[in-house]
């Protein structure tokens, strides 16, 4: 018979809320922890304080069989229950480290609340060695009689389809030094019927940023391809579909555009190659996937303004904020640098995103943002996609063809077939493949 754990969540973030609510989903009883009150009494009138779909839903429908709760007690969450997941933020610090000031406080109150022993989930992504500092943390102060298993459980979910990555993962990885405590959070994952990885603490640590490092990899590596492509008069989108038909490759990851940004890789490559510096080495390759990454957006706007000419005066709409679709997250994304470089270089930038637009309102000063597409491309000079958001490919653009001032755009996600685009009447310039003229439009010199 498969038991229901008392678990608290402390960190009510993106990872809190959606591993919280999976975890009441699969029986346990869960708590949510969050410091922030306003967004613990927003859950608790089922407001959600990020767009993830089909999270409301689900926390709805766990809140009233009364599987989950959410609370800012963070002392009775922890007395109430056997396991304490941990999923605070490990924001980076200005030198790259990662800044444990939230996991510290976490630690701080078990130790100082716990009655009884725990086990410690590390679902929060921390360096090396964290399991074992954090244990002498709680051994040294908290109650001596009682006993601490920080077993480290790197969350692999993807922001958009978070509920999906939960419910089907390709992985679960426990590092546990104490068999009895990973045995006992791989049978909580049991129903989701994945491949569970028991591994040393120490190695699991590094599992999660060994694989945000390789996909970052992947992403610079492809998009490095693309200049190659322009170059040579080549098809990235086919060169990576090439590439991907390999099995030892695979298809993923490989889609060129102006980089990855988000509350992950950004921060967990750099994390990384601190950490490798910290013990003398020199992650020469990881570095050069950072660099390549941080040039993709200045490239971008090379892009815009060789397509575009000068860009003094020039009405840019763009479409798409958010660091990726299917969500509201504007942490590290590539807009928060492209759009103050249009704006630096005169640029009049109107915007539309179907879910960050009030996340960007304080984000994006001197942007006028619009709450429907056409709207954002009227009278346009360029419109640029900065996020692959499924409705840009639904949109009329042959409406948004009559509404702009010059029909050309300018593609950073490789959304559209080129010649689509040229047969609507469009100038399209995107990111590895050729750009595609329109009919009734002066060559413009490609990039
Ligand atoms: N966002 C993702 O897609 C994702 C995926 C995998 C792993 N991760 C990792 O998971 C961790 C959490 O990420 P996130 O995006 O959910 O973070 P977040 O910043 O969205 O949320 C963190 C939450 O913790 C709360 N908090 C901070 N200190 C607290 C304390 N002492 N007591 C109670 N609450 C406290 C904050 O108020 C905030 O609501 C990070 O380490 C991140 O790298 C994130
Ligand atoms: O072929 C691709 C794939 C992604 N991206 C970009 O890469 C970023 C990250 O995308 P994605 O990985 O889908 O989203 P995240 O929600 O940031 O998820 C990553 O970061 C999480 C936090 O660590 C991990 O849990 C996930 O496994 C990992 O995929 C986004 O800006 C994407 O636009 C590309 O440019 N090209």
């Amino acid at each position: 018979m498969r038991v229901a754990e008392r678990i608290s969540v402390i960190g009510t973030g993106y990872v809190g809320l959606v591993s919280g609510t999976c975890f009441a989903e699969m029986g346990h009883r869960v708590v949510c922890v969050d410091q922030d009150a306003r967004k613990i009494d927003g859950l608790l009138r089922g407001e959600m304080p990020i767009y993830e779909p089909g999270l409301q839903a689900l926390v709805a429908a766990n809140l009233e069989a009364g599987r989950l709760d959410f609370t800012c007690d963070v002392g009775k969450a922890i007395q109430q229950s056997d396991i304490i997941m941990v999923a605070v933020g490990t924001p980076a610090q200005p030198d790259g480290d990662v800044d444990m000031s939230q996991v510290k406080s976490v630690l701080h109150a078990i130790a100082a609340y716990a009655l009884s022993s725990k086990i410690i989930v590390m679902k929060s992504t921390v360096p090396v060695g964290t399991g074992g500092w954090a244990e002498n943390l709680l051994r040294n102060r908290a109650m001596p009689h009682l006993a601490f298993h920080v077993v480290s459980n790197p969350e692999f979910l993807r922001e958009g389809s978070a509920i999906q990555d939960t419910f089907h993962p390709d992985r679960i990885v426990i590092g546990s030094e104490h068999r009895e405590a990973g045995e006992r959070i791989a049978a909580m994952h049991a129903p989701l019927g994945a491949e569970v990885l028991h591994t040393d603490r120490e190695s699991a640590e590094l599992i999660k940023y060994a694989s945000n490092a390789f996909l970052a990899a992947k992403i610079s590596f492809i998009n490095e391809m693309a200049h190659v492509c322009e170059k040579v008069g080549a098809n990235v989108t086919l060169v990576a579909k090439g590439m991907g038909m390999d099995r030892r490759i695979g298809p993923h990851f490989l889609n060129a555009g102006i980089g990855y940004g988000g509350s992950c890789f950004p921060k967990d490559t750099q994390a990384q190659l601190k950490l490798a510096q910290n013990v003398d080495y020199d992650f020469k390759m990881l570095r050069a996937v950072i660099e390549v990454n941080q040039l993709q957006r200045q490239r971008f706007v090379v892009k815009i303004e060789e397509a575009a000419g000068p860009l003094d005066g020039k009405r840019i709409a763009v479409l798409g904020l958010a660091f990726k679709p299917n969500t509201d997250d504007l942490r590290d994304a590539p807009s928060l640098d492209i759009i103050p470089a249009l704006q630096e270089r005169g640029a009049v930038v109107s915007a539309y995103d179907p879910a960050a637009l009030t996340q960007a309102a304080a984000r994006l000063p001197g942007v006028s943002l619009c709450t429907d597409p056409y709207a954002t491309v009227y009278e346009a000079d360029a419109v640029v996609i900065l996020t692959e958001w499924s409705e840009f490919r639904q949109m009329n653009w042959r409406l948004a063809r009559c509404l702009v001032n010059t029909p050309l755009l300018i593609d950073g996600r490789n959304m559209f077939e080129p010649e689509a685009m040229r047969e609507l009447g469009f100038t399209y310039v995107s990111v590895g493949r050729q750009t595609a003229y329109a009919e009734d439009t002066q060559p413009i010199r490609s990039t």
